[in-house]
């Protein structure tokens, strides 16, 4: 997977290069490179916005940046990629489609995503239909229903969330299938080593019996039934219109 991020905040971006992401690029699964939108300014003053046409409060994100930013980065994607694939163009916007797992799943078998930060108020609109006009595949991606100064914030917790369903990126995959979400459902309970622990107050908290049981079969019905009853408690819109019983469908 080839990811791009073109942003006017490239060390926003430096936490891709820690942890699983950082070893997934060392290891050849991610190639990952940012860009600098005011690479692609020609005047003295490196000018990446305006006024808003029309009048109002903050600046607009100028077009000629964005296009000609664009095109460098098909440009040298393709040199490694090959002229006839083509990217995602992501725009994290807060108007955009909410960003949940499946799309996480979804923009994982992506060959290739160029990820758009914009800042100020936003983009000049003539950017995406130049895109769209060019045939680019354009994604409006929001991360949640708050506001943030930017796209890069989004462009992290996106990134995380699609590249660590990549294979061979997270170690043991099974762990990506009994995750909150994974399965449209919240992760049950968990507990380690000590089974009986003694909290600083003197309190003696016990872990359930049933996973010291051994019993395989017993422990995964277990776990379901917490995955429910939690998911009921926290998020039941994640559980579908009830029947009307008051239980869970
Ligand atoms: C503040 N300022 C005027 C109001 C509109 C937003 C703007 C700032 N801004 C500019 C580009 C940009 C991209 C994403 C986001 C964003 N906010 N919240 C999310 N869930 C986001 C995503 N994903 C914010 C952005």
């Amino acid at each position: 997977m080839r990811l791009d991020v073109i942003t006017l905040f490239p060390d926003y971006l430096a936490p891709l290069e820690l942890s699983l992401i950082g070893k997934a690029r060392r290891e050849g699964l991610v190639d990952l490179v940012v860009h600098d939108l005011r690479d692609h300014t020609h005047d003295r003053h490196r000018t990446v916005d305006d006024t808003p046409l029309g009048g109002g409060a903050g600046m607009v994100m100028k077009p000629e940046p964005w296009a000609e930013a664009f095109a460098a980065v098909r440009d040298r994607g393709q040199e490694g990629l090959g002229a006839d694939v083509e990217p995602l163009i992501v725009f994290p916007n807060p108007a955009g489609t909410p960003f949940v797992q499946a799309t996480a799943q979804e923009w994982s078998h992506c060959e290739w995503i160029v990820f758009a930060c914009g800042r100020y108020e936003g983009i000049d609109e003539r950017v995406y239909e130049h895109l769209a006009d060019a045939g680019y595949e354009i994604a409006l991606a929001s991360l949640g229903d708050y506001v943030l100064n930017g796209g890069e914030v989004a462009v992290l917790a996106m990134t995380e969330a699609v590249v660590r369903l990549v294979p061979g990126v997270v170690g043991n995959a099974e762990s990506l299938v009994e995750e909150s979400h994974s399965d449209g459902m919240l992760e049950y309970p968990l507990y380690t080593r000590p089974a009986a622990w003694h909290d600083p107050v003197g309190v003696v908290r016990e872990a359930p019996g049933i996973l010291l049981s051994g019993d395989h079969g017993r422990i995964a019905a277990w776990r379901r039934e917490q995955s429910v009853l939690r998911t009921g408690r926290r998020r039941p819109d994640l559980l579908g219109p009830a029947d009307g019983d008051g239980a869970p469908d």
